[in-house]
C-alpha cells in the first residue's frame, strides 16, 4: 500500500474508535435512563398493586390522609377506628386534653390508638416528629397494667422519662445501666396491683439476656397486667432496615441486636397487641420485621412524609456571602418578625460569624454548635425554647432533642450534605402544623466545601448531588423531587403551590448550553495537558476572563454572569461532563475539576447538551427556547437566576 493510502485508512480507523467510543457512552447512558425507568415503573406497578389491594379489602380505596393495609377489614370497619364512640373514647380524650396537654389527634393518631386498643397488632410509619410516641403512651394511660416499650436507644429512652415524669406518667425503665435496687423494684411492680408505673422502657437486649425479667413478664402476663406491647424503631428488627435519620445514630450495631430476639414477646404472649413503630421503613422492611417479630397479621397505617404545611424555596447564594445575610436579616426581620426561627450554618466559625452579623442588624440571635460548653449549649437552648432568644444559629450539632412546635422558618444559610438530611433538618420548622418556611440559600462554593468534608464517606459525593439536584431544579415541584428519596410519590397536585417552583411555574426556560459545556471542558483538557489541576473557582475565573493572560488567548471566554457560569458548572457536574477529583494533604482535602465520563461525548458534532434555567418576564425575548446559547446569549441579567417571588 502506498504510504498516502495508509495514513488515510489509519485516519479513517481513528475516526471510527472515536465514533464507537461515543456510541458506549451512548449507550451507557441510556442504560442508566432504562435503569431509572425501570425503577420509576416498579414504583408506580407497587402503587397500583396496593390500591387494587385496598380497593379489594375496602370496597374501594379509603381517602384521607395515609393509607391502610393488612388484614381483610371491610371499609366500614377500617372509617370506624377513626371515630370517637368506643367505650374507651371518652377516656382518651380526658387524657389527651388533661394528661399530654394536646387539643387534638394528628392525622391517623387516633386510628392507630383505636385499633391498638381493640387489640390489634398494628404497624406504623410515620415520619419523625410526627408523634409516634403518643399512639402508646395514651393507650398505655387508659389501659390497665403497663405497657412494655422496647427502644434501642438509652438517650431516647431518658428523654421520654423525662418527658412523662413532666406531665405525671408513671414510668420506669431497665436497662444495662440501671442498678440492683432499681431492677429489683422495677421487676416487683411489674405484678403490683397498685400499678407504680404505666409504661416500662427496656433495651432490646435485656429482653434477650435477662431471664428474670422474662420470667417476670409471664407473670405479669398471665396476671392480664401486660396491656401492650411497643417497638419503637421497628425497623431496626430487619436487616434491611436502613436508618436515614442522622441524629437518631441508630447503628447496624442495634440492628444485630435487634435482630433475631423480639420474636420471643409475641410467641410468648400472643394475646397482647404489639405496636411496632418507625419513621423510615419500606414494605419490605416491614415484611422482614412482621416475620420477625412474629406478629401475624399486622394492620399497617403509613402517614405520608409529605408536610403540605411547610413552603420549600431555594434562593441563589453570590458568591459575595455578604448578600446573602442580608437577605437573611430582612427575612427575619420583614417577613418573620417576632417569629421563631433557625438559621442552619455549615461551620462553628460560620455559626460565630452569622449570628454576630445578624445580631449587628439587630436581630436577637445566638450561635449554637458543638464547640461550646454544656452549659452555654443547653442555656442557648432554654432560652430559644421560651422565646427569649428569636432564632438560634446552628450548625447541625441543633438537632437531638430540639421538638420546638412554632418554629416559623428554618433557614439553611448552606445546603444540607444530603435530601434526607435537608428534610431532617427543615422539618423541624411547623410542627404544630401551620404554615412554616424553609430556605436553603445555594452557594457554588458550598458545594466543593461539603464535598471536601463528606469525602471519606462512601455515599457521601452521591448524596450531596442528590441536594445539588435539589437546588438546582427549576422545573419539577420541590416536593416531588424530595418524594423519590422516600420511595413515596407527591405529586405537583398535593402541593397546593407551596414551594417556589408551583409557585413561579412557568418561569423556565430550556437553554442550548452545548457551546458553554465545549468551552467549559476545553478550559479543564488544557489544564491538564499543562498539569494542572483546576479548582471550581479556578474554572470559573479563567471562563471569565480572569485567569493568566497566557491561558486567556488560548480559550474561549465568556461573558456570561457569575451566577450563570456557575450554574452550567454545576449542571455540567451533575450531569457528569465534569467530575470530581480530591487531593489530600496532612492538612486539607482540595478539591478539583476534571473531565467526566460524558466529557468525549461533546466531541459528536450532534451531541447537544440542554439545561433548565429560570428566566424572568422581562429576559422572555432575550433567551429563546432550544436556541444554541452561544448566538443568542443567556440572559446577561443575574436576576435571571434569583427564585425571589
Ligand atoms: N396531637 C398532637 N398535637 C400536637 N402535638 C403533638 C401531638 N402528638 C404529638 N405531638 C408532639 C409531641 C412531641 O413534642 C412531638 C413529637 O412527638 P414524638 O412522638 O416524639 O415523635 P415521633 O416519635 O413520631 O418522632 P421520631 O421518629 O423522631 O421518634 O409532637
Ligand atoms: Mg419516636
Ligand atoms: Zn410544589
Amino acid at each position: 500500500m502506498h504510504v498516502a493510502n495508509i495514513i488515510k485508512v489509519q485516519a479513517e480507523l481513528d475516526s471510527v474508535e472515536a465514533e464507537l467510543e461515543v456510541v458506549e457512552l451512548q449507550i451507557a447512558e441510556l442504560l442508566e435512563k432504562q435503569a431509572e425507568l425501570t425503577s420509576r415503573k416498579k414504583r408506580l406497578l407497587r402503587k397500583l398493586e396496593d390500591a387494587c389491594e385496598s380497593a379489594q379489602t375496602a370496597g374501594s380505596s379509603s381517602a384521607g390522609s395515609g393509607s391502610l393495609s393488612g388484614p381483610v377489614m371491610t371499609k366500614q370497619e377500617l372509617l370506624r377506628y377513626e371515630n370517637a364512640d368506643f367505650p374507651w373514647s371518652k377516656e382518651l380524650e380526658q387524657n389527651l386534653k388533661n394528661t399530654f396537654q394536646l387539643s387534638k389527634f394528628r392525622p391517623l393518631q387516633q386510628k392507630a390508638v383505636n385499633l391498638s386498643m381493640s387489640g390489634k397488632d398494628l404497624f406504623l410509619v410515620m415520619p419523625t416528629g410526627r408523634g409516634k410516641s403518643l399512639c402508646y403512651q395514651l393507650p398505655a394511660v387508659c389501659s390497665e397494667g403497663f405497657t412494655l416499650v422496647v427502644t434501642p436507644l438509652v438517650s431516647l429512652m431518658e428523654d421520654q422519662l423525662m418527658y412523662l415524669k413532666s406531665i405525671h406518667v408513671e414510668a420506669a425503665t431497665l436497662n444495662a445501666s440501671s442498678t440492683k435496687e432499681h431492677a429489683k423494684m422495677v421487676l416487683a411492680g411489674m405484678t403490683d396491683t397498685k400499678a407504680p408505673f404505666k409504661l416500662l422502657y427496656v433495651t432490646p437486649e435485656k429482653i434477650a439476656k435477662s431471664k428474670l425479667l422474662m420470667s417476670r413478664l409471664e407473670k405479669a402476663y398471665n396476671a392480664g397486667r401486660l396491656s401492650r406491647i411497643a417497638v419503637d424503631e421497628v425497623h431496626c428488627c430487619s436487616q434491611w432496615g436502613h436508618d436515614f435519620r442522622p441524629d437518631k445514630k441508630v447503628t447496624p450495631i442495634h440492628q444485630s441486636k435487634y435482630n433475631p430476639l423480639l420474636g420471643i414477646l409475641k410467641r410468648q404472649f400472643p394475646k397482647v397487641p404489639l405496636l411496632g413503630l418507625t419513621a423510615t421503613a419500606t414494605s419490605s422492611v416491614l415484611k422482614d420485621c412482621q416475620k420477625i417479630l412474629c406478629v401475624p397479621e399486622p394492620i399497617t397505617l403509613t402517614a405520608s412524609f409529605n408536610r403540605t404545611n411547610l413552603y420549600y424555596e431555594v434562593r441563589f447564594k453570590n458568591s459575595n456571602s455578604e448578600e446573602s445575610i442580608g437577605d437573611i436579616a430582612s427575612l427575619i426581620e420583614e417577613r418573620y418578625q417576632g417569629q421563631s426561627g433557625i438559621v442552619y450554618v455549615f461551620s462553628q466559625k460560620d455559626a460565630d460569624s452569622v449570628s454576630e452579623d445578624l445580631q449587628k442588624k439587630g436581630i436577637n440571635a445566638y450561635p449554637y454548635h458543638a464547640n461550646m460548653a454544656p452549659e452555654d449549649k443547653s442555656r442557648v437552648h432554654r432560652k430559644w425554647s421560651t422565646n427569649k432568644i428569636q432564632v438560634v444559629v446552628a450548625t447541625v450539632a441543633f438537632g437531638m432533642g430540639i421538638d420546638k412546635s412554632d418554629v416559623r422558618f428554618v433557614i439553611h444559610h448552606t445546603i444540607s450534605k444530603s435530601i434526607e438530611n435537608y428534610y431532617q433538618e427543615s422539618g423541624r420548622a411547623g410542627r404544630d402544623d401551620q404554615p412554616a418556611d424553609c430556605i436553603v440559600y445555594f452557594g457554588f462554593n458550598d458545594i466543593f466545601r461539603i464535598s471536601t468534608m463528606v469525602v471519606m464517606e462512601n455515599v457521601g459525593q452521591k448524596k450531596l448531588l442528590t441536594m445539588v439536584e435539589y437546588c438546582q431544579n427549576v422545573d419539577r415541584c420541590r416536593r416531588s423531587v424530595m418524594a423519590v428519596h422516600f420511595d413515596e410519590v407527591w405529586d405537583d397536585e398535593g402541593c397546593n403551590e407551596m414551594c417556589d417552583v408551583c409557585r413561579h411555574g412557568n418561569d423556565y426556560i430550556t437553554v442550548d448550553v452545548t457551546q458553554h459545556a465545549k468551552d467549559v471542558v476545553q478550559i479543564v483538557e488544557l489544564a491538564s495537558s499543562l498539569d494542572e489541576k483546576l479548582t471550581p473557582l479556578k474554572v470559573t475565573e479563567a471562563w471569565m476572563g480572569k485567569g493568566p493572560a497566557k491561558r486567556r488567548k488560548m480559550i474561549q471566554t465568556t461573558i456570561l454572569s457569575r451566577l450563570e457560569v456557575e450554574a452550567i458548572i454545576t449542571h455540567l457536574l451533575l450531569q457528569g461532563y465534569l467530575s470530581e477529583d480530591f487531593s489530600f494533604t496532612p492538612y486539607t482535602t482540595y478539591f478539583y475539576l476534571k473531565l467526566g465520563r460524558k466529557a468525549s461525548l461533546l466531541k459528536n458534532q450532534s451531541h447537544s447538551v440542554t439545561m433548565k434555567m429560570r428566566k424572568t418576564g422581562l429576559d422572555a425575548n432575550v433567551v429563546s427556547t432550544k436556541q444554541p446559547a452561544a448566538s443568542t446569549g443567556i440572559s446577561s441579567n443575574e436576576r435571571a437566576l434569583d427564585s425571589s417571588p
